[in-house]
């Protein structure tokens, strides 16, 4: 069964089609890339991979757990990273965390035994107490990616986690968020920058709404080339900045 199926997926804004029959399976474990230039559609897929959206066309499921007839399960089994952030500057460390696992509806016992596991995993035990506010960038998205995982999802979604970040931040969180994929989770990050994907990751690539391709990295490069040129032919563009 797939942790994330994606089946002849439309969307549209009035007249703009931002979504075109797009269908995809993400395999439990992976991590996947869905990679695409500004205007591609991903932040669209991702409002209805959250249910932001309703889907109208096509069909999503999550684990087996259909999204439009079962949400509730689906949603349950998916962790998000937005693009905008979202934590509150004011509250501790902590407190955003516990904060959030009540939301997630998990016992007193259960959200103190989850907050301090997060705090492990981010080495940031010694900073429960400090405001958000005095966090570097980079921590601040770290402590988001351990806020969504604080339910134990099966699928982590991250819309452009690395935005606005210096380059050791991004890549530290990237390099995080690979040994997550190594850990059994499956993860499906968006964004447009070939360089935050190795390899053997799986990679979804989007343009104008259409899957254009989707293959390992190393697939998509074919031998001897490069994920950069082989993303450039098909969709006519050069990567853009960061
Ligand atoms: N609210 C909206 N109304 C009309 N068109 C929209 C709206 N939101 C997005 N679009 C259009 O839909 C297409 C897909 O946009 P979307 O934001 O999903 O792409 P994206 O790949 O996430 O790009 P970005 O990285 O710039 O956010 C674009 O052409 C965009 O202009």
């Amino acid at each position: 069964m797939p942790a994330l199926s994606v089946q002849n997926v439309s969307y549209s804004y009035g007249p703009k089609k931002a979504l075109d029959d797009v269908s995809f399976d993400l395999e439990a474990g992976r991590f996947c890339a869905l990679l695409g230039p500004n205007g591609a559609g991903k932040s669209t897929l991702f409002s209805l991979l959250t249910r932001l959206f309703v889907t109208r066309h096509g069909a999503i499921s999550v684990a087996g757990h259909d999204l439009a007839e079962n949400p509730r399960a689906a949603l349950a089994r998916i962790g998000v990273v937005f693009q905008q952030q979202t934590l509150d500057l004011d509250m501790t460390v902590a407190r955003n965390l516990s904060y959030f696992a009540a939301l997630q509806g998990l016992s007193g016992k259960q959200a103190r035994t989850s907050t301090e596991a997060a705090l492990d995993r981010l080495g940031m035990r010694e900073r429960s107490g400090e405001k958000v506010r005095a966090l570097n960038g980079g921590h601040r998205r770290r402590m988001e990616i351990a806020r969504a995982l604080i339910h134990g999802p099966e699928v982590l979604l991250l819309d452009e986690a690395t935005v606005g970040l210096d380059t050791a931040s991004r890549q530290s969180i990237t390099a995080h968020v690979h040994d997550l994929a190594e850990s059994g989770l499956t993860v499906f990050w968006a964004t447009h920058l070939v360089d935050e994907i190795q390899p053997t990751d799986e990679v979804v690539i989007l343009h104008k709404g259409r899957k254009l391709a989707q293959d390992t990295a190393a697939g998509i490069a074919g031998p001897g080339g490069t994920l950069l040129d082989a993303f450039v032919a098909m969709t006519g563009l050069e990567e853009p900045a960061q």
